[in-house]
C-alpha cells in the first residue's frame, strides 16, 4: 500500500493512504492512533510550518488536527497537504454550494438544533457555502422548488424527512425550466419522522448518521434517479418515492392520530391490519418491463459491480438542452394489452427505492434508474403467515414469496373497487380514486457515494433453495 507521510515535530506524523488518513502517535506514547477514511476529510491546509486537516468524526462532528513541521520540511508539507486533498475529494468539485431547506417541525422538531449544532459546523469546516430556508408553512419547499435558482447552488440540503423532498420535486415541475431544475442535485439530511430517502442511500447502519449524510453532501456525486408522474382525475404530480394502498396506506395514514407512540405505531396497525385480516379489491393495469424475480435479481447483481463512472453524473451534470418537463407517453395509451390483476389483495405498493422503512425492504431489487417502477402486491395470507411473512423483511426475504406478485413497470394504472381506503404517494396523502403512474427515467438527481441505493444483506439476491408462499 502507498503511505505519504508528514512528520511533525512533535514526533507525531499524518500518514496518507489510499483509503485512509491516520495521526500516529510520537513513539514510545500509549495514545490510540486515529484512523479516519479519506472521504471523511473535509479540508487540509498548509500555511508556513503550521498544518490542519479537518475532518467529520461520528459522533464527534468537525474535528481538528493540527501540528507543526520544521522550518526546512514547509514545502513538503504543502506538496503532503496537496496530494491528500486530491485524494479525499476523488472525482467531486470542493467547496460546494448548498441551499439548505430546514423544516423546523419536521419529526421530533430537531431539524432546526441538529443543523445549527452538527450540519453547519462540518460545512464550514469543509469551505462550503450555504443559504439557509426555514420552511414556515405547508408546501412552503414546493415554492422553493418553483423558484429555485439553478445557477446559484451546486446542490440542496433537505434537513427533514420525506416530504420536503416531495414538495421540491413538486415545485422542480412548475418551474421556468424543470428539466433544468430536476437536475439540481439534493441530499436528504435525516431530521424528519420517515427518512426513507436517507436509509436508502447511506444504507441501514447509517441511514439516520447525520454525520455521515453531510458528509454524503459534500463528497457524494450526482446520481440520476427516476422520478414517477402520478396522474389523477386530469391533474398530475411528482413521485420519487411510493406509491401505496391497502394494509401498508392503512398502517401509515391510518394511524396518524397515533403520532405519540413513534414508530410502534406501524406495528399497532400491522397486528390491527392481522386481526381484521381485510383484504382490498384493486383492478390494476401493468405495463411491464419484467416480471421474473430470477432475471431482475440478476441484473441487479450485474448492476453492483459497475464502475461509479457508469453511474454516476458528471460532477458538472449534462448539459440540458430540452428544459421542458418529460411528456407523458401512456396516460392516453390502450391498455388492453397491458397485464391485468383485479384482485381482493392484502396491499398494493409501487416504488422507487429499496427501503420503504427500517423494517422492510419491500423493493429489493429496486434500482435508481432502470426507468422502471418496481411493483409489489402481496397477495392474502393466512394470519399465521402474515406474522411470519415480516421475518428479516429488512433484508428483503418477502421478495421471494410466491404470494408476493412483483413486476417491474414503465407504468402503470389502478383503480380502487372499494369506496373508502387511504392512498399514500410518498407518505403523502391523496384522494383514494384511480390513478395513472409512469416513469421519467433519470430525471430527478440525489447525491450518492455508492451510485446505487445502499442495501444490507439483500436476500433477494440469494435465490431460496425451496419456495416460500
Ligand atoms: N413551518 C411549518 N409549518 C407547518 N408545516 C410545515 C412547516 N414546515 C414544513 N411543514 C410541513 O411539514 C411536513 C412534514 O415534512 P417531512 O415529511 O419532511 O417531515 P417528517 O417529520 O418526516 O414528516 P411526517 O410528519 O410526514 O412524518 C411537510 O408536509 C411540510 O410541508
Amino acid at each position: 500500500m502507498i503511505e505519504n507521510t508528514l512528520q511533525l515535530e512533535s514526533g507525531a506524523a499524518l500518514v496518507c493512504t489510499e483509503a485512509s488518513l491516520s495521526v500516529r502517535p510520537p513513539p514510545g506514547k500509549s495514545k490510540p492512533k486515529l484512523n479516519i477514511p479519506l472521504k471523511r476529510v473535509l479540508w487540509a491546509y498548509a500555511n508556513g510550518t503550521s498544518v490542519e486537516v479537518h475532518a467529520a468524526v461520528d459522533k464527534r462532528g468537525a474535528v481538528k488536527i493540527e501540528g507543526k513541521v520544521p522550518d526546512a520540511k514547509q514545502a513538503d508539507a504543502q506538496e503532503w497537504v496537496a496530494g491528500l486533498m486530491e485524494a479525499a475529494y476523488d472525482g467531486v468539485k470542493p467547496q460546494r454550494r448548498f441551499l439548505a431547506i430546514v423544516n423546523p417541525i419536521g419529526g421530533p422538531g430537531k431539524a432546526a438544533s441538529i443543523f445549527k449544532k452538527i450540519v453547519e459546523p462540518i460545512l464550514r469546516a469543509a469551505r462550503c457555502s450555504c443559504d439557509t430556508i426555514f420552511t414556515e408553512y405547508y408546501l412552503h419547499a414546493k415554492k422553493v422548488g418553483a423558484e429555485l435558482d439553478i445557477d446559484a447552488f451546486d446542490a440542496i440540503l433537505s434537513v427533514s424527512g420525506d416530504g420536503i423532498v416531495h414538495e421540491l420535486y413538486n415545485g422542480m415541475a412548475e418551474h421556468k425550466y424543470p428539466r433544468k431544475a430536476f437536475r439540481m442535485p439534493i441530499a436528504p439530511i435525516p431530521a424528519g419522522s420517515g427518512n426513507g430517502l436517507s436509509l436508502n442511500l447511506l444504507g441501514l447502519k447509517d441511514g439516520q448518521n447525520i454525520v455521515a449524510a453531510t458528509v454524503n453532501a459534500i463528497k457524494g456525486r450526482p446520481m440520476p434517479v427516476d422520478v414517477c408522474s402520478v396522474v389523477q382525475g386530469g391533474k398530475r404530480s411528482f413521485s420519487y418515492m411510493s406509491q401505496c394502498l391497502g394494509l401498508m396506506a392503512d398502517l401509515d395514514l391510518g394511524t396518524e392520530h397515533l403520532r405519540i407512540l413513534g414508530s410502534n405505531r406501524f406495528v399497532y396497525g400491522y397486528v390491527r391490519g392481522i386481526v381484521t385480516h381485510k383484504t382490498y379489491p384493486f383492478s390494476i393495469s401493468i405495463r411491464e418491463k419484467d416480471s421474473d424475480k430470477h432475471k431482475m435479481a440478476n441484473d441487479l447483481r450485474e448492476q453492483l459491480t459497475k464502475s461509479p463512472d457508469e453511474l454516476f453524473l458528471s460532477d458538472l451534470g449534462p448539459e440540458v438542452e430540452d428544459s421542458s418537463l418529460p411528456a407523458l407517453l401512456y396516460a392516453d395509451e390502450d391498455d388492453s394489452e397491458w397485464t391485468k390483476i383485479e384482485e381482493a389483495v392484502s396491499y398494493f405498493y409501487g416504488g422507487k427505492c429499496a427501503y420503504v422503512s427500517r423494517d422492510l425492504m419491500q423493493f429489493p431489487v429496486c434500482m435508481p434508474n432502470d426507468g422502471a417502477v418496481d411493483l409489489a402486491i402481496q397477495r392474502k395470507l393466512p394470519r399465521g403467515e402474515m406474522v411470519t411473512a415480516m421475518d428479516s423483511a429488512e433484508h428483503g426475504r418477502l421478495y421471494w414469496r410466491e404470494s408476493n406478485l412483483y413486476y417491474k413497470a414503465v407504468a402503470y394504472r389502478l383503480k380502487p373497487l372499494n369506496k373508502q381506503g387511504y392512498l399514500s404517494i410518498d407518505g403523502e396523502k391523496f384522494p383514494f380514486k384511480e390513478f395513472h403512474v409512469e416513469v421519467h427515467q433519470g430525471l430527478g438527481t440525489m447525491l450518492s457515494c455508492y451510485g446505487h441505493y445502499r442495501t444490507e444483506r439483500n436476500e433477494a439476491l440469494t435465490a431460496p433453495k425451496s419456495k416460500s408462499k
